[in-house]
């Protein structure tokens, strides 16, 4: 079976091929210098494409740095090569056995089955065109037979070949199932990191295991006929020419096989990367949908389209890259195969008559003529014969990468069963730190011991307020994206009026609802699970319609939503401080990595991200910090925005206490007002409202008693 994708690059190799034919033709047969010149340019430029292939490998490896999360970083070298060779047989071996896993199973009865029938179709075919060969009135007859036979076989054949593929995608899907989702391997697998972490395993288990079981039946019904051609043909050439000139032609082919695979890019390794970059490109889609709602409180659109193009781009790239190689080497097989076999093979036909052996000398020349035409059409079949086994080779490669692929999720399946229960070397922070030579390891005193903390922070508020102003003079009015039967009005402060909290699936959540919040007065949002405090911030990022009533707010970006599960975007360590900026954002802005480390050591005291990591580190964030670590981050990247506004949805719950309090210090440092959402009574002292949900449709808004905030919540 092919894909579609399959079909395009087929069709644009096609459609290549048949334009430097026309190209070819629409030059005068008389003017051969100009015909020599343009084949001498093709193959030049043939030449140059491929010496220029070889020297932007290292410039391909570099491909997409952004989405380098998920790849396999490891230093076994059998993982990363992919081409036709033992550790591919090896493979493809063990991935048979899973396949096949006895002569008694049915994939073997029914690879059985489709052997017989297409021992059948090369028979047919062979005896259909003996009988056509003798008489010439059957000629006409023939392009009906073999047309009613083309059909015959493509029904006959393709609906036990798409049986056995079905049932060998079917026993390796099950295999892998079984492995993946083994107890905590599928958690083991993309959490433990190291050498054993899968990358996209939702790619190959699904996608890549197609291709594999596609390319691998495809392959067994198209390499059959040519190998019983080969013996056949062989076996009569032998018969009346004896075993020089097949052997010459033999040896012709192993010698351009061989120049073949010097030259021949690698497309198992081709194929495998475009299977790991169509499994980012999927990566980068799910994750949208995953933190959707994250994305749209940060507004977060316009990186997330970066990221999503960039991937696409690579894509692009290397899909346009494999099709221009694969056309290339569609020309180079087709001068191998055609042109230069059809020499070697007149010189097979000469070399006997020329020599005088095999029963040539004391012939007359009518003899030697009957000889001559029944040898070649031997040696044209033969040559076609080799010529199609030679081009199926260019399938093994390609089958190579998708073998790569499943084997090495099979493998690491395996070894992370083996290593996974296995205890972990305990590493020294500080070797940790001096392996990262990019890391700036500051002392504490460098930083943030000394006194200048809160001017620091008042600069930075200078700084924010400056960059807003400059921000707003430039940009129009915003207009609220999503309309209900309310009114969204923009205004410096915050304010519900009469409005009532409806979830998208009409189950009215808060009714009636009106308060007011000046700038620099924080609010507590209480009340049971799934009483609307979350929904109420849905309403106010403009996420969710106003069912009724007026908001009165100031503008999107003027608020920050920090949830409850901190979103980490795909990229650099300064990629998650700044999200959604970008790094050229930052530098337009005037901020530098220094202003970053002074918003992170603000909440990481200690410095556990800086001295782990440097600000170009390109990690896979969500597991790789721990989650008091991701919370920081929020923290440092609402520091960074300073919004007049912020939204913190049970975001602190995994620091330590003196840390909670330092951030809502910074924050009234920043002049940033607060709404939190909590159920800890501890976060009062920090507030000066507080609104109180009962789950069942009331609220009650309460000025905070400072003196009085040990009391309990009043809900139950
Ligand atoms: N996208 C949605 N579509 C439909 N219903 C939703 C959606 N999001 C939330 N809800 C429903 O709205 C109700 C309120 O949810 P919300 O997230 O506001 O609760 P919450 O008070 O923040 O709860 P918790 O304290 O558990 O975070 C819940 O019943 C929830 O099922």
């Amino acid at each position: 079976m092919t894909t579609t994708q399959d079909i395009v690059q087929n069709r644009s190799i096609r459609r290549a091929q048949q334009k430097l034919v026309q190209l070819f033709d629409s030059i005068s047969p008389k003017n051969d210098l100009g015909k020599k010149v343009l084949l001498l340019g093709a193959i030049g430029g043939g030449v140059y494409s491929l010496f220029k292939f070889y020297s932007t490998q290292n410039e391909n490896k570099k491909q997409s740095g952004l989405i380098v999360d998920n790849k396999v970083q490891s230093n076994d070298k059998s993982k990363k090569r992919v081409t036709v060779d033992a550790v591919f047989f090896r493979r493809l071996g063990k991935i048979i056995k899973i396949i096949i896993p006895s002569i008694r199973s049915k994939e073997f009865l029914s690879l059985m089955f489709l052997t017989s029938l297409l021992l059948a179709r090369t028979m047919l075919s062979v005896s259909i065109a003996e009988i056509a060969g003798r008489n010439a009135q059957n000629l006409v007859a023939r392009k009906w037979k073999e047309m009613r036979n083309g059909v015959l076989k493509f029904a006959v054949i393709s609906i036990p070949a798409s049986f056995v593929n079905s049932a060998l995608k079917k026993r390796l899907s099950e295999y892998v199932h079984k492995e993946y989702l083994e107890g905590v391997n599928f958690y083991k697998a993309s959490h433990l990191g190291g050498s054993n972490k899968i990358d996209n395993a939702d790619q190959r288990v699904t996608s890549d295991i197609e291709q594999f079981c596609n390319s691998m039946s495809n392959l067994y019904t198209t390499v059959f006929k040519p190998v019983l051609d080969l013996i056949l043909f062989t076996q009569k050439l032998v018969g009346v020419m004896g075993w020089g000139s097949p052997m010459l032609m033999f040896g012709y082919f192993i010698i351009s096989g061989f120049l073949k695979r010097i030259i021949m890019p690698p497309f198992g390794r081709l194929t495998a990367k475009q299977s790991e970059l169509e499994g980012n490109y999927r990566t980068v889609h799910q994750r949208l949908i995953t933190n959707a709602e994250e994305i749209a409180f940060y507004d977060g659109s316009k990186k997330e389209r970066e990221i999503i193009n960039l991937s696409f781009g690579d894509i692009f790239k290397h899909t346009s890259y494999v099709s221009y190689l694969k056309c290339l080497v569609g020309i180079f097989d087709g001068f191998l195969v055609k042109y230069c076999a059809s020499i070697v093979g007149y010189g097979c036909m000469a070399l006997p008559i020329y020599l005088g052996i095999k029963g040539t000398s004391g012939k007359d020349s009518t003899e030697l003529t009957k000889d001559y035409i029944r040898n070649t059409q031997l040696m044209v079949a033969l040559a076609q014969a080799i010529g199609q086994l030679v081009l199926l080779g260019n399938k093994i490669t390609n089958m190579a990468g998708y073998t790569s692929r499943v084997s090495e999720l099979l493998e690491m399946i395996k070894s992370i069963k083996e290593r996974g229960s296995s205890t972990f070397t305990i590493v020294n922070e500080d070797d940790i730190s001096s392996n990262n030579s990019a890391v700036t390891t500051p002392t504490t005193t460098d930083i943030y011991m000394d006194n200048d903390q809160p001017a620091w922070l008042q600069e930075w508020r200078r700084r924010c307020d400056q960059l807003r102003s400059i921000k707003r003079s430039s940009s129009s009015q915003s207009m609220p994206s999503v309309t209900g039967g309310g009114n969204f009005i923009e205004g410096e402060f915050i304010k519900f009026e009469n409005v009532s909290i409806v979830s998208p699936e009409g189950k009215l959540l808060v009714t009636d609802l009106n308060f007011e919040v000046k700038p620099h007065q924080n609010v507590m949002i209480t009340g049971p699970n799934g009483s609307g405090k979350s929904s109420l911030f849905r309403i106010l990022g403009e996420l969710w319609p106003l069912h009724c009533g007026t908001v009165i707010k100031p503008r999107k970006e003027d608020i920050l939503f920090v949830p409850q599960k901190p979103y980490l975007v795909l990229g650099t360590l300064r990629d998650q401080i700044i999200y959604p900026h970008s790094a050229e954002d930052m530098a337009r802005n005037g901020i530098t990595d220094e202003d970053l480390q002074h918003l992170l050591q603000t909440v990481d005291p200690n410095s556990t991200i800086i001295r782990q990591w440097a600000w170009d580190d390109v990690k896979d964030w969500f597991t790789a910090l721990s989650g008091g670590q991701k919370q920081r981050i929020a923290m440092a990247r609402l520091f960074y925005h300073r919004p007049q506004y912020a939204i913190l949805d049970e975001c602190t719950s995994a620091v330590s206490d003196e840390v909670e309090g330092k951030i809502y210090e910074t924050c009234k440092t920043l002049g940033i007002t607060l709404f939190t959402v909590s159920h800890r009574q501890q976060l009062r002292a920090y507030h000066d409202y507080q609104l109180l949900f009962d789950g069942r449709g009331g609220w009650e808004w309460t000025k905070i008693d400072h003196s009085d905030i040990n009391k309990p919540l009043s809900y139950k």
